[in-house]
């Protein structure tokens, strides 16, 4: 991590109100893998539950490639989806804000407040196309400059599925004397060639429209909308199971539609569906940046490869994987819990909903969290 030199001369960042209410915190610049900068970063965060006096109770949870810093509560003004880990934080729930305060940041490079490919450049123009290309361990040293900027030596966990599993594996090696326990659920240590091909489909098929403009179109009033749509409903078929959607949707036609006349099959109306949702919430070009920066992802990158870096970091964690997962299979996590020297052996949630059971399996989730937690109180 690099850290930056106006950031020696910032007086201490102070933390959003403990109500979930929606912060923004400026940590300077951030020197990237790449050695490009990034001259001044803001990063939107939420926060739930009381600061203890020696800052010791943090719990930064880590969210995935379309998630944000809305972990937990309704969709409100400043949000449009309810919070995507609704029932595992706050006071009574796995993570107990009566007892940590739990920090959530939207990521670098997001589109829900942190500095991202629609933010303003410092020459008062959108970046654009010209936002640097970032790395899972980019998004990391944002964070850990944020946990310096709030004075933080030391969270006590950080825990986060898929995306921000990946961020959790960064943590866990790259910074490991400032996490005291961590929670890996449905990732990997690396991307794999199945992931980077659906990844780079997903790119290709967002680049392809034409609205598209070389990712310079914030402004134009035209937007990639067919081209995420087309991305998400290949990646949606990437985050559940071949058995679940032929048990929900068959060869149906959907409701009054005729697949023969020009209509619509019931799964396609279900993918396009959930293609809308997403084109109404989420900037095409962060859609882009991110998924290279999973391409990307590879813990054991300039530190040895895979297993040096894993064996290398002491943490204590929980790796959990989803046994029907075919987007980051189970073997991946194996891999993790065999090499994780702070791992005590793969938890496995049973699920039908494929990869995306790390957000649907709320019990079996909560079971992990607990585990994670109770290693968090061993500090
Ligand atoms: C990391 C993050 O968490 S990002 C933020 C939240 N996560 C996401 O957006 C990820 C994408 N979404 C998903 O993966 C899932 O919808 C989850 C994980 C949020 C929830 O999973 P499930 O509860 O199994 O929901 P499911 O996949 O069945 O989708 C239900 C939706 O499909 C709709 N649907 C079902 N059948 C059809 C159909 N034939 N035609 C059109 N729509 C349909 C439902 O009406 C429902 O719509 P709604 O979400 O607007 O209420
Ligand atoms: N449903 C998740 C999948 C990626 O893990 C998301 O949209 O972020």
């Amino acid at each position: 991590m690099t850290v930056s030199k106006s950031r020696a001369a910032r007086p201490e960042a102070v933390l959003p109100p403990p109500d979930g209410r929606l912060g923004s915190v400026s940590i300077g610049e951030v020197v990237l893998e790449s050695g490009a900068v990034i001259p001044e970063v803001t990063l939107a965060v939420q926060r739930w539950g009381a600061l203890s006096p020696n800052k010791d109770n943090i719990v930064l949870v880590e969210h995935a490639l379309t998630g944000d810093s809305h972990i937990t509560g309704p969709a409100n003004s400043e949000h449009p989806s309810p919070g995507w880990w609704n029932g595992m934080v706050g006071p009574g729930a796995p993570i107990d804000t009566d007892e940590w305060c739990v920090v959530a940041t939207n990521v670098l490079g997001g589109c829900r407040g942190t500095t991202g490919p629609g933010s303003i450049a410092p020459d008062g123009k959108v970046w654009g196309s010209r936002f640097p290309e970032i790395s899972i361990r980019d998004q990391v040293s944002a964070e850990i400059a944020l946990a310096d900027a709030f004075g933080v030596e030391r969270l006590a966990s950080v825990v986060g599925g898929s995306m921000g599993g990946m961020r959790v594996l960064e943590w866990m090696v790259g910074a490991p004397d400032r996490v005291s326990s961590a929670l890996v659920l449905a990732v990997g240590a690396r991307a794999t060639a199945d992931q980077i091909g659906t990844q780079t489909t997903q790119i290709a098929a967002i680049q392809a429209d034409p609205d598209w403009q070389g990712g310079d179109y914030h402004g134009t009033g035209r937007t990639p909308t067919t081209g995420i749509g087309i991305a998400r409903r290949i990646a949606h078929l990437t985050y559940r199971t071949e058995f679940e959607l032929d048990h929900r949707f068959e060869n149906f036609s959907q409701e009054d539609e005729n697949p023969w006349e020009g209509g619509r099959y019931a799964v396609e109306s279900y993918l396009e569906h959930q293609a809308e949702k997403l084109i109404a919430r989420f900037d095409p070009a962060t859609y882009v940046l991110l998924t290279e920066a999973m391409n990307r992802h590879d813990v054991g990158r300039n530190r040895g490869g895979v297993e040096a870096a894993l064996r290398a970091t002491q943490v204590p964690c929980v790796v959990g994987g989803v046994d029907s997962d075919r987007l980051y299979p189970l073997r991946t996590q194996q891999e993790l819990a065999d090499l994780l020297p702070g791992c005590r052996g793969l938890e496995i949630v049973h699920s039908k909903d494929g990869h995306d059971g790390f957000l649907t399996e709320a019990t079996a989730v909560a079971t992990l969290l607990d585990e994670t937690m109770e290693l968090a109180r061993r500090g």
